[in-house]
């Protein structure tokens, strides 16, 4: 675990010091966009037009960030056209690596060693965290984004041109509705669980584990009112909700010490995921592997066997009730 400080690679776990304890996630810094024309988006540059075959995403398949992007790429039939490179799922001294040891499948683009050499390629005094996913751009050779809710909104909507997939999981009608869950869910559950699992005090760590706890058990209120969300509409809501809460009974029940509940214990909650779970294409995103081997295995400050349980056993294919929502 690291960060770039300009240019140049640092063995640093984050500082917790100046804020009681608490986790604090940096923003993202790379924020273009990639547009149907080339046009500029709602942040950066222009100049990054919608073409098959010129991005190229890399992503953990342990990151719950990551796995949005990989599930849009599926969804909306993004396959053929923007290519993937999987980074390691152990992240320790040297952050992301792409070592075929421990389940990468190598950087496609240009054989580097370490995903911190991506963000130097891109800009050579790059001060920061380096974090997946990334979108990288071929053509101009540098970065396009590493924020992945804005990813997921290009993928939603920039190619559909060329898929013929018009598939919308941000459809305006619903936009502010999706981003009032969305900053919900993203504060007490998306981010929650980091702020609980990398808290380094007691106070920290209970208020994040609670305000985690109050928003479970509101989400599993609403879904028993409405099958998704927003309502009756599958949106980007849902799948940004659905990549952590698949996560949490194997890494961040344990792991981050989130153990009030386990997802497993919320009847709403748990049949919603086992839904999204059991939507086309989805499981093909998932990877328990690289999940539980990344956070047991890379955090050995909060777990220093790095020994990964075997559990839990959990049947994601048994049917759903959803239907009946
Ligand atoms: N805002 C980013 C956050 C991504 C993120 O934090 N990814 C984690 C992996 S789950 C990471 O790469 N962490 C490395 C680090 O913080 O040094 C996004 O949503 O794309």
């Amino acid at each position: 675990m690291g960060l770039l400080v300009n240019g140049q690679w640092q063995d640093k776990w984050y500082d917790t010091d100046n804020s009681g304890g608490q986790f604090q996630r940096e923003a993202a810094q790379l924020r273009n966009w990639v547009t149907a024309d080339g046009s500029p988006g709602a942040s950066g540059e222009g100049g990054f037009a919608a073409e098959s075959g010129r991005y190229h995403l890399y992503v953990s398949l342990a990151c719950p960030w990551a796995h949005r992007t990989l599930i849009f790429r599926k969804l909306k039939g993004l396959e053929p056209h923007i290519s993937v490179s999987v980074v390691s799922f152990l992240m320790r001294e040297s952050g992301w690596t792409f070592d075929k040891a421990t389940g990468s499948d190598g950087d496609a683009l240009f054989g580097h060693q370490y995903l911190h050499q991506l963000y130097t390629q891109n800009k050579v005094d790059y001060s920061g965290r380096v974090t997946v996913p990334v979108l990288w751009d071929k053509k101009q050779g540098r970065i396009v984004s590493n924020e992945s809710s804005e990813i997921i909104r290009m993928f939603n909507s920039a190619f559909n041109a060329i898929t013929g997939n018009e598939r919308d999981f941000y459809p305006e009608a619903l936009a502010n509705d999706i981003d009032d869950i969305n900053s919900v869910v993203y504060d007490g559950v998306n981010n929650g669980v980091y702020r609980a699992g990398f808290a380094t005090t007691q106070e920290a760590y209970e208020a994040a584990y609670d305000k985690l706890f109050d928003t479970l058990g509101a989400l599993e209120e609403r879904l028993a009112r409405q099958r998704y969300l927003v309502g009756k509409h599958l949106t980007e809501a849902d799948w940004r909700l659905f990549t952590t809460l698949v996560r949490f009974d194997a890494v961040y029940h344990g792991h981050f010490k989130c153990n009030r509940q386990l997802l497993s214990q919320y009847p709403n909650l748990f049949d919603y995921v086992r839904e999204l779970y059991q939507y086309p294409g989805i499981k093909d995103t998932l990877d328990f592997g690289h999940i539980k081997g990344h956070y047991y295995g890379s955090h050995l400050n909060i777990n220093p066997t790095g020994i990964v349980p075997k559990g839990p056993d959990c049947d994601w294919d048994s049917p759903h009730q959803r239907e009946g929502v």
